[in-house]
């Protein structure tokens, strides 16, 4: 059988990924090629929200599956946007990393004791949305590239504190730069954070049977839960929206939390919705309903026209 090829960017992190489900699918027998492929987001070097944000680290991978460059797109699930791709289809979510998102500052043990009209790097909007919504007074400054160059960029002195996935720390094994977690009462995570998305094409029964085993059940439907609610506010990946989809393994219940922040942190509003996981996809569509006689996409469309 000719190797399954595996498709994704050349960051170290996407590498880690990519090789981590090379080596679950060779433990299972399968020969597999890994072939990297460099997206806007890669090559671009303004801020996400200048370059269209939208599939900025997936488009191009998306389009190699298409063409039959690769049999299989290892995407971190949180840059993978909602929308369906014609021909495409998720065929598997490995049991997520950490979900939550981490406070890396050596002037501060927790957000509420950062000093006052401190400067944190991030360049996402929901990140600073809800920072802003607990302390008005932080500075937000933008930061990018990958996770060695946010944290070299922290240890010069250009920020008091920045904010990263608690995942991609841990998959890197920069634990020791791991000492606050940041509560999900304070902040809820970005739709799909922590999870990794397989791609296939979607009649291509050889990938789909290959990486059946991979897939994790809570996770997919916790991630389904999440993106159906982001899919039905029609938020984009840059809003400021966080979501955050767990499954009760007991109760075998799915529980749903999700908030919308303006741009200013000035408003905030809230929901959740629980069920059983195989109505992951109705619970999404329930919290974004909820989110939206709140509000929500006033709030989004605000954020949009003002670019914050
Ligand atoms: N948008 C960049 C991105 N995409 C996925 C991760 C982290 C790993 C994950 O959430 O799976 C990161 C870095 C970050 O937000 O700190």
């Amino acid at each position: 059988m000719p190797a399954i090829r595996i498709g994704t960017r050349g960051s170290q992190l996407a590498q880690w990924q990519a090789n981590w489900v090379a080596d679950q699918l060779r433990a299972n027998g399968a020969a597999v090629e890994i072939i990297h492929i460099a997206t806007q987001g890669d090559v671009t070097q303004g801020p996400l929200d200048s370059i269209g944000g939208r599939g900025v680290f997936t488009t191009e991978i998306q389009a190699a599956l298409l063409d039959h460059r690769i049999d299989v797109a290892v995407h971190s699930l949180k840059d993978l946007p909602t929308e369906a791709v014609a021909g495409l289809q998720l065929a598997a979510v490995p049991a997520r990393e950490a979900d939550g998102d981490v406070l890396i500052s050596p002037k501060a043990s927790d957000v509420m004791s950062l000093p006052h009209e401190a400067i944190i790097g991030t360049g996402s909007m929901r990140r600073k949305a809800q920072l802003l919504h607990l302390r008005r007074d932080l500075q937000i400054r933008d930061i990018r590239g990958n996770l060695d160059t946010r944290l070299r960029k922290l240890d010069d002195g250009h920020y008091d504190a920045i904010i990263l996935a608690e995942a991609g720390l841990r998959r890197l094994e920069l634990f020791e730069r791991i000492r606050h977690v940041i509560p999900k009462s304070q902040m809820l995570p970005a739709v799909g954070q922590g999870a990794l998305g397989l791609e296939i094409r979607q009649n291509d029964q050889i990938a789909k049977d290959l990486l059946a085993p991979l897939n994790h059940a809570s996770s997919y439907y916790s991630v389904l839960a999440e993106r159906s609610m982001l899919r039905n506010l029609r938020g984009g990946c840059l809003a400021p929206v966080g979501a955050w989809g767990r499954v009760d393994a007991d109760k075998q219940l799915l529980t749903l939390e999700g908030v919308v922040v303006s741009g200013d942190g000035h408003h905030k509003i809230s929901a959740s919705a629980c069920g059983p996981p195989n109505r992951a996809e109705d619970i999404g569509r329930q919290v974004a309903d909820q989110l939206a006689i709140q509000g929500a996409e006033r709030l989004i469309a605000f954020a949009r026209a003002t670019g914050n």
